[in-house]
């Protein structure tokens, strides 16, 4: 008798030829009905209503990894979509459900790429699904090729996936661990279970666990399946949240105008440049640099070229600094830059470099010349924080200014 049901109807178009029931292991280990059509028909309708709802849950403003993330979810429906058709279709959705298995794993991985950096092996991953596509190909009526050979594949898939999720992913933050392992543990549970399909499909005397058939491994598969699509899911939002996270966290710490530092990510950064600096015995120069007669500026040439010039001014300094320095706008038009290693001699060196830089390069950018006053300050034992230091640099400014702009005036007392 045909078991396939859903929702207590017969559906014909389900039924299995040749299909008794599940087998007496799998009877025994879950004595109730987990028919596979059922249970794949189930798995199909989670992955549409997840691939439906990723997006709405994201927004508009969502990144390129959730993108990616939703592909794969669709992918992977799709595959379902045609296990369930392989009672009709034959072959064909044999091998579309294997290629697109396949792909919705690379699909997923490329999502977490976005996520982590750069993964191991991703390029060639995308060559998985299509080797599926010529070994059925080639192999429709060969069954050890057919069976064997494509799980060991899709096998393959799941764990560069897993190898993936797990990489050392040095630029992502300590907390994305979590998801990866979420996501990981039942991705590597179905690799092992499709890799016990793949080496049973090899051997042509053994019970092969087709996904139509009742076999405790085809159970599993499906079981898997249905809950690593459900934690797919989460990891997915866990993902993108970190992702929402890391921009907001940036879009704080950055100046909208010129993409420096802003004010508070400078007192972060300065008081963790002055713990290193100590660590290791090495001095701390901090730049006060405040554009000359800038309310002239905009008044003359307009609010937009007063925006270019802090624009040019905040490239050259980033262009000058070197890795590791740090340069911020304080607000209006006023910089700093703290320099490692640079002693007081190196803040007369940066500031010519600055002024001459600035000279050559305002004609042809703004169409007119701007000069600015500059004040600096070495790192001294008893400073107790940045602001310390930038106390004295602006104390050293204020001298500048008073000396007629256009200079650069030390700490008040000199350098320590
Ligand atoms: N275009 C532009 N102007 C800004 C911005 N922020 C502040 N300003 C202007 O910068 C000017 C600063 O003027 P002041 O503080 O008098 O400084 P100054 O004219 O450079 O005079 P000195 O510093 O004494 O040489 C004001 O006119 C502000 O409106 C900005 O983001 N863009």
């Amino acid at each position: 008798m045909t078991r396939w049901c859903l929702g207590g109807r017969h559906l014909p178009m389900l039924a299995i030829p040749g299909y008794a029931g599940p087998s007496p292991l799998a009877q025994a280990l879950l004595p109730m009905t987990l028919d596979p059509p059922t249970l794949s028909a189930v798995l199909l309708v989670q992955l549409v209503v997840l691939a439906t709802a990723l997006p709405l849950m994201t927004g508009l403003r969502r990144g390129a990894p959730v993108v990616w993330a939703t592909a794969a979810l669709w992918v992977q429906a799709g595959s379902w979509l045609a296990v369930l058709a392989t009672g009709w279709a034959g072959e064909a959705a044999a091998a579309l459900s294997y290629a697109l298995g396949s792909l919705s794993f690379v699909l997923t991985l490329r999502a977490v790429e976005g996520w982590l950096g750069p993964r191991p092996l991703m390029r060639w991953a995308w060559g998985l699904p299509l080797a599926l596509v010529v070994v059925f190909a080639i192999g429709h009526d060969v069954p050890w090729l057919r069976r064997g050979v494509s799980n060991l594949l899709m096998a393959t898939s799941l764990a560069v996936l897993v190898l993936g999720l797990l990489a050392p992913a040095p630029t992502a933050p300590a907390a994305s661990r979590r998801w990866r392992w979420v996501l990981a543990t039942p991705m590597a549970l179905l690799g092992l279970l499709t890799l016990a399909r793949g080496v049973l499909g090899l051997d042509a005397s053994a019970d092969y666990p087709s996904l139509r058939g009742g076999h405790p491994i085809a159970l599993g598969v499906l079981t898997v399946g249905s809950f690593a699509t459900v934690l797919s899911a989460l990891a997915f939002l866990a993902a993108w949240r970190g992702e929402a996270e890391a921009l907001l966290e940036a879009a704080a710490q950055t100046d909208p105008l010129t993409g420096l530092d802003n004010r508070r990510a400078l007192e972060q950064r300065g008081d963790a440049l002055i713990a290193n600096a100590r660590r290791h015995g090495d001095t701390l120069l901090a730049l006060m640099i405040d554009l000359d007669h800038f309310k002239q500026v905009n008044d003359r040439h307009g609010h937009a070229q007063g925006d270019a010039v802090l624009v040019l001014l905040a490239d050259i300094l980033r262009e000058l600094m070197r890795p590791g320095d740090c340069a911020a706008r304080l607000g209006g038009e006023e910089f700093v830059v703290l320099l490692g290693r640079t002693r007081s001699d190196g803040a007369e060196a940066f500031d010519r470099r600055l002024r001459e830089a600035l000279q050559a390069r305002a004609p042809e950018a703004l169409g007119f010349f701007v000069d600015f006053s500059a004040g600096w300050s070495v790192l001294r034992p008893g400073d107790r924080d940045v602001h310390d230091l930038l106390q004295r640099a602006d104390a050293a400014l204020y001298l500048a200014k008073g000396d007629g702009r256009g200079c650069l005036r030390g700490e008040p007392g000199g350098a320590p």
